[in-house]
């Protein structure tokens, strides 16, 4: 029977399983069916994904994520703090500020640790993508800012931001409003987004406050999404709802999450992660 070594950990209730590829070995092509064990929540352990902490040329780790669909994303923001809290606590760095490589470019983490305990990160995630051929997103030409498009028979104006991953945002009057389930799927997997995309909804409370919510692609609705949380605060700057330098409050279900748009381009996301338990899980085939 074979077993591999886990970690749970959480970024504001994104859970993922965590697998140190320093130390397990995994088939490459049985990954995507790994993450759907793994994470449904009565056969496997539950999670909304798994993410491996691998090695890498290019910086001291490399993280991979996956969907709990099985998809591959290509960065993922609470697990980058997750990511960096792993490899401090473990000894894979012993630097507090650190690169970590990801399939959407190199990102840096500066920890903030007490008695060896890493309690929040904070991730310069690099600048956002605008043009449409990043997200990618098809029928545009020019930077998507507001712009009216229908889903499932309603006009919502999107913003498309892509933060290594595709992410469409709308801003609506009322959180409690979002249409996460009903127009979250549809959205996800709309023929003009080739790779589906992330759905944020978000209601601004003021200038630097927002409430946000998400339907992830390949996840489904989660407890907050980091990447989205980025690309939602670049979407208020973008319509004049923030302004670029601010630190921005961003109310996920899971908790807040400060992001700044900087006025160098940069993004930056400061925010919580936590262990939740380590184990091992039995490959059933
Ligand atoms: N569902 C995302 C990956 C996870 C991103 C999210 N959990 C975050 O914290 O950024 C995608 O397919 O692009």
């Amino acid at each position: 029977m074979r077993t591999f070594n886990f970690t749970k950990m959480h970024g504001l209730g994104n859970n993922y399983i965590y697998v140190n590829m320093l130390e397990e070995r995994l088939n490459e092509e049985q990954l995507p069916e790994l993450a759907r064990k793994v994470s449904n929540p009565y056969t496997g352990i539950g999670s909304d994904g798994m993410i491996l902490i691998c090695p890498s040329e290019i910086a001291p780790v490399k993280m991979r994520v996956f969907n709990n669909d099985g998809s591959e994303a290509k960065n993922c923001g609470n697990g980058l703090r997750c990511v960096a809290k792993y490899s401090y606590e473990n000894g894979i760095v012993s630097d507090t500020s650190f690169e970590i490589e990801t399939l959407g470019g190199l990102v840096t983490a500066e920890i903030t640790e007490v008695d060896g305990i890493v309690k929040q990160v904070l991730v310069n995630m690099g600048k956002p993508r605008l043009k449409p051929s990043e997200l990618p997103l098809l029928g545009f030409e020019k930077e998507v800012v507001s712009e009216p498009v229908v889903f499932g028979g309603s006009r919502l104006d999107m913003t498309a931001v892509s933060m290594g991953n595709p992410h469409a945002v709308f801003f609506i009057e009322n959180i409690q409003d979002a249409p996460l389930t009903t127009l979250g799927p549809v959205i996800e997997k709309d023929p003009m987004f080739p790779e589906w995309v992330n759905a944020e909804f978000v209601e601004m409370v003021s200038e630097k406050e927002m409430h946000f919510r998400v339907w992830e692609r390949g996840s489904g609705v989660t407890q907050a999404c980091g990447t989205g949380a980025c690309a939602a605060a670049v979407a208020a700057v973008l319509n004049g709802k923030a302004h670029r330098g601010d630190d921005i409050t961003v109310h996920l279900a899971g908790g807040d999450l400060i992001i700044n748009w900087t006025e160098a381009g940069d993004v930056l996301m400061t925010g919580p992660a936590e262990t939740i338990c380590t184990g091992t899980f039995f490959v059933n085939d």
